[in-house]
């Protein structure tokens, strides 16, 4: 989060000391600045000097810092050195980039006024500036500072206090480089997790939101978060600063909101008007988000399950990147959004899924709409910017192509057997708009256009008769110079001149040094007067050429107004159906994403999830979308896991006594040595959930999945040293969440909890997490472990199930089999693992001799016993007893109840004996 200090702006009634008085007095320049300065506090001013922006004080400190470009010094302020510092205007946009990145906000101050119209005033008059745009993170619509590939959300954030506890938010985020608005109330305690979703580029709070201290540290995981006054905020004014913007005279039409929500909604319109400075970039009608709609992902598990960005901040090696497939930059900002926030209401997933199916079964019809829309341009950021004065002529050249493949789509699209209705509203949304608007743009745009509308140069020849005939005359007195130069040659016999032009003289002869005297003197001096002697040339002008130099610029300022009235009348145009363009572009975005799933689907083997609103959880030889893919580019191949969560269906397990809630999902223990694979499988299961409920085809043979609501993963351990806690502080800070919240509806994935304390701490911590998961969550949990002990619990938990993956030894060595099967690990084989990492030999030998030693005292017997004594380990809602780890003789008894000769091979036999006989108490 970054926030700026003011620059010291002078009091205004400082009556200075006689002697300073000559150093304190302000020039008139520095006066406008200190002023416009003053209005724009907490921002980077950017004041229009000539060709450059100037940046003076503490902000021209910053941007030198920040831009490593030179500070320098321009005059005194109040006898001390005014620092300065300034950029190109032609490079203004690369350095707006890196100030806006690095978290800053700026104000682009203008000259409002021609420098001559000042000087008419008087010599000391000063241009007149003013404020034209503030340039913030949230707020942006040029290409050059977006990412072509992500939505750019600002976010206000209202509060409403409760008396009785539990305040409530009130939530609205725009794009406004895409038009999108969209609204929602959510509890404190959602909070956290609703912003991780909509990830915005800027927060809008107001200054008391900013100082709270509890709030404080949810902020402050923001990019930027900018405080503003209460009245920004005001409830009282918000539906009329609602209607004000959408020019209606109630909201009732567009969006019924809380109060809540349209203070937000308020509040964000207000700043966009702000930071646009009186242009009005259009809007969508708030889209009101239903709370629960979406599946709750806190912070931590977006990132422990690296959805967009890896844990190393990289897009690359990220779920988003391993399954963006999309062809256009709205498509792929559609994934990333959809990914953010997967569904929580079946049929709504089944719809999503239709319109991907459709398109696994059809690869033509697949392909051709991705070549077709690999070519059509990004219709709402063009409209956006057309929108807020910032277009240019390769903007109206979007929308021309964009509704010209429109057409190409539909027309391809109307081959489709059957379209599912998702894709049937594609096609309704691509009719929208018109036809004509499309052929008259074509009619009038040229085809090589310019990046701006400033010179000209973009309306097509005979399409505005006026037009072509300033551009005649400008063009036919081009050539009349050509030829009066060839005049001019023989009359003064001076083969070498040429008549040449720049900004300074106009159109002017030039003849080299040596033939200058002749021109100056009689009788040419009569025709040619002198205007600048160079190094090597002499420069004249003539009479004929002032005149025709007159005519070439009227004709060129005539030819460019028209131009400049044309483009204003056809981005009016295309304004006036903005509401068409915006549903035709959501149109291609959508499709892009179906296709693009559906390529992906195809592919990498990937299967439609059946998801319903059960509680099931069953995956049939699942993968990890991301290491599968990892692997493949190796030639290495990806083993494939089953994994059923689903609550087991009576009369199995036999019931137990008391026990009479077996609904609710399974709770999967997972050993295996280190390296096995017991990550990879923990997240490929959370990441087939959430594929599933966003509507992608899953990498499995089969998937049946019940709704999960709320996903919570506690993976991988990382300092927080920013935020001053440890390892295990993060751990614990991450698992009290889950046990505090998890409901039976949730999925949870916990990877050796307790792991980064002492042994007995650590294994207490995850026994007792694990019964309390069990007994009072009763969510669809996978909790991976290196604490062998913890899989007694499963004789104990009817719905707790012991997994391990396979490993085999051979000559000494650990091979990894990548299996997931019913049953427990005996070991743990680190110190193998570390031997494959190059630990130096001396330090293995003696690892080995001191786990010999450790496992002859037997951890596992002295950790049961210290858990028998324990009442820690009793759950509140059962007996304690019930919860007691079971002795050997019991485990053992348990083991050989779950074998079933009948159904075992010879070999499978014999591994059970071998495994039980490892279950016997060593002596
Ligand atoms: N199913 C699989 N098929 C193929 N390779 C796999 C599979 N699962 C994991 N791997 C490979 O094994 C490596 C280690 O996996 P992972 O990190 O999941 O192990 P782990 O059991 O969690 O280890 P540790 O206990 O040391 O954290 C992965 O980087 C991946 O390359």
């Amino acid at each position: 989060m970054t926030m700026q200090q003011p620059i010291p702006v002078p009091p205004p009634d400082d009556t200075p000391a006689p002697q300073a008085e000559a150093a304190a007095r302000v020039t008139p320049m520095m006066e406008q600045y200190l002023e416009i300065k003053a209005a724009h506090q907490g921002l980077l001013l950017f004041y229009r000097m000539g060709d450059f922006y100037e940046l003076f004080f503490e902000d021209a400190e910053i941007a030198s810092r920040t831009l490593g470009i030179v500070l320098t010094k321009r005059g005194k302020h109040q006898g001390a050195d005014i620092p300065m510092c300034g950029v190109p205007v032609e490079r203004a946009e690369d350095y707006l980039h890196r100030l806006i990145s690095a978290g800053h906000r700026v104000a682009v101050c203008e000259q409002t006024e021609d420098p001559a119209a000042a000087k008419a005033r008087g010599n000391k008059s000063v241009v007149r500036r003013g404020v034209v745009r503030l340039v913030t993170p949230g707020t942006l619509t040029e290409d050059t500072l977006l990412d072509a590939r992500a939505n750019n959300y600002l976010l206000a954030i209202a509060r409403a206090r409760s008396s009785a506890g539990g305040d409530r938010f009130g939530l609205a985020w725009i794009d406004i480089s895409t038009a999108e608005f969209t609204v929602t109330e959510v509890s404190g305690g959602e909070l956290a997790a609703t912003l991780a979703r909509i990830n915005p580029n800027e927060a809008i709070v107001t200054d008391a939101l900013y100082s709270d201290n509890e709030l404080g540290q949810t902020l402050r995981e923001l990019p930027a978060v900018t405080p503003l006054t209460r009245d920004v905020f005001d409830g009282a004014t918000a539906e009329k600063r609602l209607c004000d913007y959408f020019a209606v005279a109630t909201m009732d039409g567009l969006a019924q909101l809380t109060r809540l929500e349209a203070t937000a909604a308020a509040a964000a319109v207000t700043y966009v008007d702000r930071t646009q400075v009186g242009k009005h970039p259009p809007l969508s009608p708030p889209a009101r988000e239903a709370s629960g709609a979406t599946m709750a992902i806190d912070p931590a598990t977006r990132a422990n399950l690296e959805l967009t960005r890896t844990l190393a901040g990289e897009r690359r090696g990220s779920l988003l990147d391993a399954i963006d497939c999309t062809v256009t930059s709205a498509g792929s900002r559609l994934l990333a959004q959809r990914l953010a926030a997967p569904l929580t209401d079946a049929p709504a997933i089944a719809r999503r899924l239709d319109g991907v199916s459709i398109f696994v079964a059809d690869s033509a019809a697949r392909e051709d709409i991705r070549s077709i829309l690999r070519g059509a341009p990004d219709m709402s950021r063009a409209l956006a910017r057309l929108s807020v004065g910032r277009g240019g002529p390769r903007d109206l050249a979007g929308i021309r192509d964009g509704i010209i493949a429109a057409d190409q789509v539909l027309t391809r699209l109307s081959e489709v057997d059957q379209p599912p209705p998702e894709i049937a509203a594609v096609m309704a949304a691509l009719q929208r708009p018109s036809r004509e608007l499309a052929a008259e743009f074509a009619s009038a745009l040229d085809e090589q256009l310019p990046l701006i509308k400033r010179d000209g140069g973009f309306v097509r020849q005979g399409y505005e008769p006026a037009l072509d005939e300033a551009r005649n005359l400008r063009d036919a007195s081009r050539l009349v110079v050509a030829s009066m130069q060839a005049r001019y040659a023989d009359a003064t016999s001076v083969k070498g001149l040429k008549i040449r032009h720049n900004n300074v003289l106009g159109y002017f002869v030039e003849v080299t040094a040596q033939h200058g005297d002749k021109l100056m003197s009689p009788p040419l001096n009569a025709t040619f007067i002198h205007r600048q002697t160079l190094a090597g040339q002499v420069r004249f002008t003539t009479a004929e050429l002032g005149e025709i130099e007159a005519k070439i610029a009227n004709a060129g300022d005539r030819a460019l107004g028209l131009e400049l009235e044309i483009f204003e009348r056809l981005c009016g145009k295309a304004l006036a159906i903005s509401d068409d363009l915006r549903a035709a572009a959501q149109g291609f975005a959508l499709l892009d994403v179906a296709t693009s799933l559906a390529k992906l689907a195809v592919d990498e083997n990937y299967v439609r999830p059946e998801v319903d609103g059960s509680l099931s959880f069953a995956i049939e030889a699942g993968r990890h979308p991301v290491v599968e893919q990892a692997l493949k580019r190796n030639g290495e191949p990806f083993i494939a896991n089953a994994c059923d969560l689903s609550p087991v269906p009576p009369p199995y397990p036999p019931p137990q006594a008391g026990e009479g809630r077996v609904g609710a999902g399974q709770l999967w223990l997972l050993t295996g040595p280190n390296m096995a694979g017991k990550s990879t499988f923990l997240r490929q299961n959370a990441l087939i959930a959430l594929m599933a409920q966003i509507g992608s085809f899953v990498p499995a043979t089969r998937a049946r999945i019940g709704i999960v609501d709320r996903l919570f993963s506690r993976v991988g351990a990382a300092d927080d040293l920013a935020r001053g806690r440890s390892t295990f502080m993060v751990e614990m800070v991450e698992t009290a969440a889950i046990l505090n919240q998890a409901g039976e509806r949730s999925l949870v994935i916990l990877d050796e909890i307790g792991r980064g304390t002492a042994t007995f701490d650590g294994l207490s911590i995850a026994w007792a997490a694990i019964e309390h998961l069990h007994e009072n969550n009763r969510c669809r949990t996978l909790f991976a472990t290196h604490y062998h002990e913890l899989t007694a619990l499963a004789a104990k938990l009817p719905r707790m199930f012991n997994a391990t993956v396979r490993v085999k030894e051979w000559q000494g060595n650990v091979v990894f089999l990548h299996e997931v099967l019913p049953g427990s690990a005996d070991r743990s084989y680190g110190i193998q693992v570390a031997k494959l990492a190059g630990l130096p030999p001396a330090v293995i030998t003696r690892a080995k001799s001191v786990l010999s030693k450790l496992e002859a005292q037997d951890r596992g017997q002295t950790a049961r016993a210290l858990v028998d004594d324990l009442p820690l380990f009793a759950v509140p809602s059962r007996a304690a007893t019930e919860a007691a780890p079971p002795s050997d003789a019991e485990l053992l008894m348990e083991a050989v109840k779950a074998l079933h000769p009948d159904e075992m091979s010879p070999r499978e036999a014999l591994d059970a004996l071998y495994a039980l006989k490892a279950k016997l108490p060593k002596p």
